[in-house]
């Protein structure tokens, strides 16, 4: 699986330990940045990851704010996008059981580097259950025209 990650500086932190973690599992990925703590603006981390997703560039994203709300809400704006904010390991594993999310994100000022782990390992190993939830994800692709 092609992995992409974006963060800004409120989840950038988050972001590392992520990547030390997706290391010691021996997960490769791509960091879109930021690649320092310094202020960012989350939309233009957003677009890159979002449209970098759906254009087939990467399978799956993770992307880090503070509170992982707006970096979600700006990645949902790119066709194709479904980006979930999961910060509990039931909603990791049914955004891809029921959503067929490509996205998740997280805040780095919400949630432990633990929990996020969890999170993101759940997020990486769960497939879409598709049928009626696959008519469902249709009818949100539709919205996207
Ligand atoms: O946009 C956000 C909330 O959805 C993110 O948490 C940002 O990281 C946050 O807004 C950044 O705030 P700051 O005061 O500029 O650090």
């Amino acid at each position: 699986m092609k992995l992409v990650l974006g963060a800004d500086h409120g989840g950038f932190d988050l972001k590392e330990n992520i990547k030390e973690y997706l290391n010691e599992q021996g997960i490769e990925f791509t960091d879109y940045g930021t690649l320092t703590g310094e202020r960012c603006d989350y939309p233009e981390v957003a677009k890159k990851v979002a449209e970098a997703v759906a254009d087939g560039t990467f399978d799956r994203g993770i992307l880090f704010c503070g509170t992982g709300i707006g970096i979600g809400i700006a990645a949902n704006k790119v066709h194709g996008i479904r980006a979930a904010l999961c910060h509990d390991l039931f909603s990791a594993e049914y955004c891809r059981r029921h959503n067929d999310a490509n996205i998740l994100t997280m805040g780095g000022r919400v949630i432990g580097p633990g929990v996020a782990r969890e999170i993101v390992r759940v997020f990486l190993t769960t497939g879409f259950d598709g049928g009626r939830h696959a008519d469902r994800v249709a009818m949100i692709t539709e919205m996207d025209k």
